[in-house]
């Protein structure tokens, strides 16, 4: 079953005005992972949907929804899959792929069947991002020796931390589609600081392995208006091309990244030097 909502694109002046209700109906993803369910919020930001796939006691495909007008899900699109929980298997078209906790698949435009299932092997959570794409690249696996490491941060600012690149242009070829995960070290707890925005993309994040009870305070706003949202273990954020998007916990924890617009090249953020956030 592929459940879909639907979130428009706000202007930054009129998010300013808003309050904490608003600022997590527009904003965060509450329910990402849902038992035998294919959960899916399709965003104005890029045309970006993320979504989460939980399937226990069956199989699950992906479906195509309404807003995409297409027949197939991936007839205009490309997909990026990350699994967050035990090993589980995603088919393409015929084709098997077991994926381990923080492995990544990439599925290219035009990719007919993708079915998502649970082999007995702990419970899989395969978190995915989608975006419009009008070439086809080849489905690839990224398995975890083959995603590019990043060592960021320092301890003495709590942010000491391993990024993961997983599906970005140097290891797989994609449209506009980036995705990789951040994993925050023991006693770290800011992500992204120092803030940064890049008007050429959106952006979405995955919070996951949380300690039970603890939470993050996710930052978003204009870098001079800033906002904050708290956070629990499995949610999703969007953050809209003019937004900061960064967070400190009450304990170290990881999450996903993914990104489309307007170019692939990592490195175009324009940073914001903490003392300058308002
Ligand atoms: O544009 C890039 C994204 O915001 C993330 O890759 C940042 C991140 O994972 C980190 O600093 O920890
Ligand atoms: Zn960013």
């Amino acid at each position: 079953m592929t459940k879909h909502e639907l979130r428009y694109a706000a202007n930054p002046v009129d998010a300013r005005k808003y309050g904490t209700e608003e600022l997590r109906k527009e904003f965060l993803v509450e329910a990402v992972f849902v038992q035998d369910e294919i959960r899916l919020t399709y965003s104005m930001y890029d045309r970006y949907i993320i979504g989460g796939v939980m399937p226990v006691s069956k199989d699950l495909t992906l479906e195509t929804i309404p807003y995409l007008k297409s027949e197939n899900f991936l007839d205009r699109r490309e997909l990026g899959i990350v699994n967050v929980g035990g090993k589980g298997k995603v088919t393409v078209d015929g084709k098997e792929y077991e994926l381990n906790k923080k492995e990544a698949l990439y599925v290219g435009q035009g990719s007919k069947e993708v079915v998502f299932s649970n082999i007995g092997e702990g419970q899989p959570l395969f978190y995915i991002n989608s975006a419009p794409a009008h070439k086809s690249f080849p489905t690839k696996k990224v398995g975890a020796d083959e995603a590019e490491v990043v060592q960021l941060g320092d301890e003495k600012y709590a942010n000491k931390r391993v990024l993961n690149k997983l599906i970005v242009n140097s290891i797989v070829e994609t449209c506009q589609l980036q995705m990789g995960l951040t994993e925050l070290l023991q006693g770290n707890v800011w992500n992204t600081m120092p803030a940064h925005t890049h008007s050429r993309r959106m952006e979405a994040y995955f919070y996951f392995d949380l300690e039970e009870g603890q939470t993050i305070s996710h930052f978003m706003g204009e870098p001079q208006h800033t906002r904050h949202i708290f956070m629990e273990n499995n949610q999703a954020v969007l953050s809209p091309e003019w937004s900061i998007h960064s967070g400190s916990g009450t304990s170290s924890y990881s999450f996903i990244w993914g990104m489309a617009g307007e170019n692939l090249d990592y490195g175009d953020m324009d940073v914001c030097a903490p003392n300058e956030l308002r």
